[in-house]
């Protein structure tokens, strides 16, 4: 008997048009991303920003990506745009994460045990986990050793992020089970381009495994 599983959050990062909000909002995902920065081909400004969350409220949670802001310039991007949540994408130090409240979240790049450690340093309900890629601040394509992060999703809510795409968020999904995934190069057909056979393929691949996860888990428990 396949059973409810439970809810894998799916995010779709670095939109840059009204048509690719109702591509994600279509393909069922819950999250999407806006990028804020500088240096992102995925960057938009915040007039931009605004029109997007306008095409999004109240059907797909809103998240705009940062790095190295201060406190009081995230909380005002808060404010200026309407995002719904804010994800730290630089190097912030616990401090900028505490100061803002439960609306942001940690990203944290990670590439060795050492980096995995720094997660008990942040709190906060969920932690994205992306590539350490040297130079490079993220959306690089670049996959996280799942045996690396494995026993951080065990006590985090973990997004896990860095080089999915359509053919591999399954096995990620199976062999992580985060509470969420987050794609942007991996879905698209140019930096900032979504394109709307990936989007949908990945979104339905994701819930797939997420589904196959839940029912092997209850085989083996004999629910
Ligand atoms: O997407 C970007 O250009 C970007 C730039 C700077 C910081 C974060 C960025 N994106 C985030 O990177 C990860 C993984 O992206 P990918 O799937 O490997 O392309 C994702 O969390 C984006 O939010």
């Amino acid at each position: 008997m396949s059973r409810t599983p439970p809810p894998l959050h799916i995010k779709i990062c670095g939109l840059t048009r009204a048509s690719d909000v109702e591509v994600a909002v279509a393909a069922g995902a819950d999250m999407i991303g806006l990028n804020f920065v500088p240096g992102s081909s995925r960057r938009i400004d915040v007039a931009l920003a605004r029109t997007l969350v306008r095409a999004a409220r109240g059907r797909v949670e809103v998240v705009g990506v940062v790095a190295d802001l201060d406190s009081l310039e995230v909380q005002a991007l808060l404010t200026d745009v309407g995002l719904d949540r804010v994800q730290l994408h630089g190097d912030e130090r616990p401090e900028v994460l505490g100061a803002l409240g439960p609306r942001a979240f940690k990203a944290l790049r990670v590439g060795s045990a050492e980096d995995v450690a720094l997660a008990a340093q942040y709190g906060g309900d969920l932690l994205l986990v992306d590539a350490r890629v040297p130079g490079k601040q993220g959306g690089t394509g670049v996959r996280v050793d799942p045996s690396l992060v494995v026993e951080l999703a065990r006590v985090r809510r973990l997004l896990l992020a860095g080089g999915l795409d359509p053919d591999n968020v399954a096995e990620a999904v199976r062999g992580v089970r985060p509470w969420g995934v987050d794609v942007a190069s991996g879905v698209e057909s140019a930096p900032g381009i979504k394109d709307e056979r990936k989007v949908r393929v990945f979104v339905d691949e994701a819930r797939r495994a997420a589904q196959e996860a839940a029912d092997a888990a209850d085989g083996a428990s004999g629910a």
